[in-house]
């Protein structure tokens, strides 16, 4: 038996090297050398005291928690051990829930945990690590869950195509989602669903399970117990609270700030240091915003110290006490005196200009490999960067003139007015900051003096940008002597490009475009509207032409769109009346662009015309012909009426053309029978100020309207309009089939569809999964299972009936949770007609309360006496 075994047997009172040699027969001070070796290898820790006693060192604690984490041997010891605990429990992970304040490092120690799970586990890439901000997609759950949970293609406008979910990605790693609560009940039952079953669907996606295995982590600042629904909270089986900055100990405070002001120096690349009295300020003021704030006021103020050291004032970057943030130094001054509105006004500065912006001369001198595609990336990236982090029009004098000379204020202030007559657009505040701010960093790297790196062209950015910029740079070098070369002017107006572009798509090439220009308010964007959505894409530009517009003004607007527009190889101008043919011609001449025309243009050419741009490889003849061709043989066909009749079409309308509209789209799909091939289905968005009706109307003369569906009351004549909510009825179904019955070219027998008692179950999830959003219609159909019965058997409802009731009950829960989540909920309950008549009996009230009861404690619902009637009566 060797030292170490011998030393085991112990057990945590240890022993002393006399008592080891004596056990295993050697003297003591050989035994005592071999312990001190074991100690030097972090095998065995000495236990001070007298006699000194030896034991040996537990592994969990000195190897799997990452000792580089800053507070890891002190206040964040017993979280970090536990998180680790509950990462390698043993055959699966447990979930966290990791809780604190903002800023005190949530998401830096899920990533940290995560990084030390995996290295425990062997360290291999393939357990991937996917983190993900609730928040960020917080005005959209749809969207929200969608990106969690992956989406089906066409589960909701917008949605042409499958998307993966991060579930999917994060499968056999960890999940880190941050600000959870932000996550709708849908979600957060979804995710429950995951957790425990292991399986989940994409939104929109009726029949297939899929099945992930993830290790969850999520974060909140919120009160875990309010925001999250008790069904997940129960889930997560290690609840760990990440201490605020007063509370952890001077020591890592201290550690904290030198981790930050060498990371500060490390992008820098010079030597940097911090005054006494700035240290101090920093190590003892008021930080409600957490090791967050810290951070983001310590780069502020590396930020001041450095443009100091660019202007070249001094040798070094030092940090002086007035670089501190302004603001906290009042507040250190006057110690807690009105405290929490400073505390606010010390955010809304540091909110935006957190960390040293970027510098675009310094990224590409970084750059190692110089091809053309990887400095394009550089530029790209340094330009949405920019954009993004300064996206907030919020900005204060205050916070421009901390990172942007004075002068260079005062011109870009100036220049506003100007700009505005030259772009199509009024320019916003942010993004004059924007080139303020890179107007700085061109001109601290004029002030270095020192080799410049031509940025490359990226993208010529189209005319009316880089002819704004051109006026912006005149400006610069007449008022304050700065000199712009070419190229800083294209990258300046990409900035003004109302779509930044991205590394991944540059703003879209369109070789051949379609510009519609017809007199009237609203006749060509009306055109335009319909066709860029039966198609699907935004491929026609439509130019309207009111009667006080002069043709001069018409003719400068087509010449605009044109030049808006990048890459653009051939256009096709469709037009009303024949005098229109001459402007193509001379704009032709004037932008040097192949331009045709095509007079008296209507819907099936615009239409045509747009289906042709968007085939590759089409000319221009090619486009032209095809559209002319559309036109005529419309003509024909309705002067002879013997052509084949128009296509039926089902439009289902709501205030967004989203949401509900399309819900009822896919659900309405479904329910289409071979005979009815021909009916589209189709959103339409109505304008609730307007409740503008001319798309429909317009739609009309193409398609047979057969009906209307949906959430907004619409009258087009000749056309019967059924509200969404009758629809999910057995009623409003049976309505709807006899409607496209009666309109069918060719008879067909009647589909006599009985769903039987044991079928309802299965179907209603099946339904609910396609139409639903914020419930789980697992959940709800146990739920159902279980109260209508009793229902059920009181009304004597027939299977189909009973279906159409489970139907209705789903879909009415999922709009009263859309509802309150979207916060809208005065327009819901207003399109509940006031009910006083409506009785429900005792016994009613008996069979009904349960059920009620259920689905509030489980989808957090609120009922109305009226929206309960509502239900007690259909029911009847
Ligand atoms: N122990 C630490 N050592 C070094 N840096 C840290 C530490 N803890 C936090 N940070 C840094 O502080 C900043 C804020 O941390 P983080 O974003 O993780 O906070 P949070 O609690 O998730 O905040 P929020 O709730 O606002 O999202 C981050 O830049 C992070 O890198």
């Amino acid at each position: 038996m060797d030292i170490y075994q011998q030393l085991q047997q112990a057990g945590s009172t240890g022993a002393t090297a006399g008592e080891i040699g004596e056990a295993l027969q050697i003297d003591r001070s050989t035994a005592s050398r071999y312990l001190n070796d074991l100690v030097k290898a972090n095998r065995v820790v000495k236990i001070s005291g007298k006699p000194v006693k030896y034991t040996i060192q537990q592994p969990e604690q000195t190897e799997l928690v990452d000792r580089h984490v800053i507070g890891a041997g002190e206040s964040l010891q017993p979280l970090l051990e536990t998180g680790m605990a509950a990462f390698l429990y043993p055959s699966r992970p447990l979930p966290i829930l990791l809780t604190g304040e903002t800023g005190t490092g949530k998401s830096y120690l899920a990533e940290k945990l995560s990084n030390m799970a995996i290295e425990n586990a062997g360290g291999s890439g393939d357990r991937p690590f996917v983190a993900f901000n609730c928040a960020d997609y917080a005005q959209n759950p749809e969207l929200l869950v969608g990106q969690i949970f992956g989406i089906k293609e066409g589960a909701f406008t917008g949605a042409n195509e499958d998307k993966t979910g991060l579930v999917e990605q994060a499968d056999g790693g960890i999940l880190f989602l941050d600000e959870i609560h932000r996550l709708p009940p849908s979600g957060q039952e979804m995710l429950f669903y995951l957790m425990d079953k292991g399986v989940y669907h994409r939104l929109g996606e009726a029949t297939r399970e899929r099945h992930a295995d993830i290790a969850l982590i999520g974060a909140t600042t919120e009160d875990s117990e309010t925001y999250l629904l008790s069904t997940l909270l129960r889930r997560f089986s290690v609840k760990l609270a990440v201490p605020p900055l007063r509370d952890r100990t001077a020591a890592e405070r201290q550690e904290l700030m030198d981790h930050f002001l060498t990371e500060e120096a490390a992008k820098m690349n010079a030597r940097l240091s911090i005054e006494d009295d700035c240290r101090e300020a920093f190590l003892t003021y008021d930080c409600p915003g957490n090791i967050g704030q810290l951070k983001s006021d310590i780069q502020i103020a590396c930020a001041h110290a450095y443009l100091r050291y660019l202007n070249k004032e001094v040798d070094q970057v030092l940090v002086k006490l007035e670089d501190f943030p302004e603001n906290n130094l009042a507040q250190t001054m006057s110690g807690s005196r009105n405290k929490s509105s400073r505390a606010i006004e010390t955010r809304d500065l540091t909110t935006e200009p957190i960390r040293l912006f970027p510098n675009i001369y310094q990224r590409l001198d970084h750059t190692q490999n110089k091809d053309e595609g990887q400095l394009q990336k550089v530029v790209l990236d340094y330009i949405r960067e920019l954009a993004e982090r300064y996206k907030q029009p919020a900005l204060s004098r205050d916070s421009w003139q901390q990172l942007i000379d004075d002068d260079l204020v005062e011109v870009l202030q100036d220049s506003a007015g100007n700009l505005n007559t030259i772009l199509p657009f009024k320019i916003s505040k942010s993004q004059l900051y924007v080139i303020g701010l890179h107007l700085q960093n061109y001109r601290n790297h004029l002030r270095a003096n020192v080799k410049k790196e031509p940025i490359p062209v990226v993208v010529h950015p189209n005319a009316v940008y880089r002819q704004a910029v051109n006026h912006l740079a005149s400006q610069l070098q007449q008022e304050i002597g700065l000199h712009l070369p070419q190229e800083e002017i294209e990258l300046l107006a990409h900035f003004l490009t109302p779509e930044q572009p991205t590394t991944s798509g540059l703003p879209v090439e369109q070789e051949l475009a379609v510009i519609l220009v017809t007199h009237g308010e609203s006749t060509a964007s009306s055109m335009a509207e319909v066709t860029n959505y039966l198609l699907g894409n935004n491929v026609i530009h439509a130019v309207d032409m009111p009667l006080n517009q002069s043709a001069e003004e018409t003719y400068e607007r087509v010449k605009q769109t044109i030049n808006r527009m990048i890459g653009v190889h051939g256009v096709l101008l469709l037009v009303d009346i024949g005098s229109l043919i001459t402007m193509g011609d001379t704009i032709q001449h004037e932008l040097n662009v192949p331009i045709k025309t095509l007079s008296s243009v209507n819907l099936p050419m615009v239409l045509e015309a747009g289906r042709q741009s968007l085939t590759s490889e089409q000319t221009l003849d090619g486009m032209y012909h095809q559209a002319r061709n559309a036109m005529v043989t419309f003509m024909e066909e309705d002067q002879r009426q013997t052509g084949p009749q128009k296509k039926r079409l089902i439009a289902t309308v709501c205030f967004t053309g989203e949401g509900a509209a399309q819900l009822l789209e896919s659900w309405l799909e479904n329910q289409l029978s071979a005979a009815d091939e021909d009916v589209l289905i189709r959103s339409v968005r109505i304008d609730p100020a307007t409740k503008d009706t001319s798309v429909l109307t317009g739609l009309k003369d193409y398609y047979d309207v057969i009906a209307i569906i949906g959430t907004v009351p619409v009258s087009i004549e000749g056309v019967p309009y059924i509200p969404a909510w009758e629809l999910l009825q057995t009623e409003g179904i049976s309505r709807m089939h006899k409607l496209l019955e009666i309109t069918r070219r060719t008879a067909v027998p009647q589909l006599n569809e009985h769903v039987t008692k044991d079928e309802i179950y299965g179907l209603v999830i099946q339904g609910l999964q396609e139409i639903a959003i914020y419930i789980n219609p697992k959940v709800l159909a146990d739920l159902l299972q279980e109260h209508i019965p009793r229902i059920r058997d009181h009304y004597d409802w027939d299977s189909n009936r009973e279906l159409g009731m489970w139907m209705h009950i789903g879909s009415l829960i999922d709009r009263m949770m859309a509802t309150l989540l979207q916060q809208n909920n005065d327009h819901f309950l207003s399109s509940f007609p006031l009910d006083h008549q409506t009785v429900i009996s005792v016994q009613e009230q008996q069979i009904w309360q349960p059920l009620f009861d259920r689905l509030q404690q489980t989808f957090s619902i609120e009922w109305t006496d009226n929206i309960k009637r509502e239900l007690v009566k259909l029911s009847r």
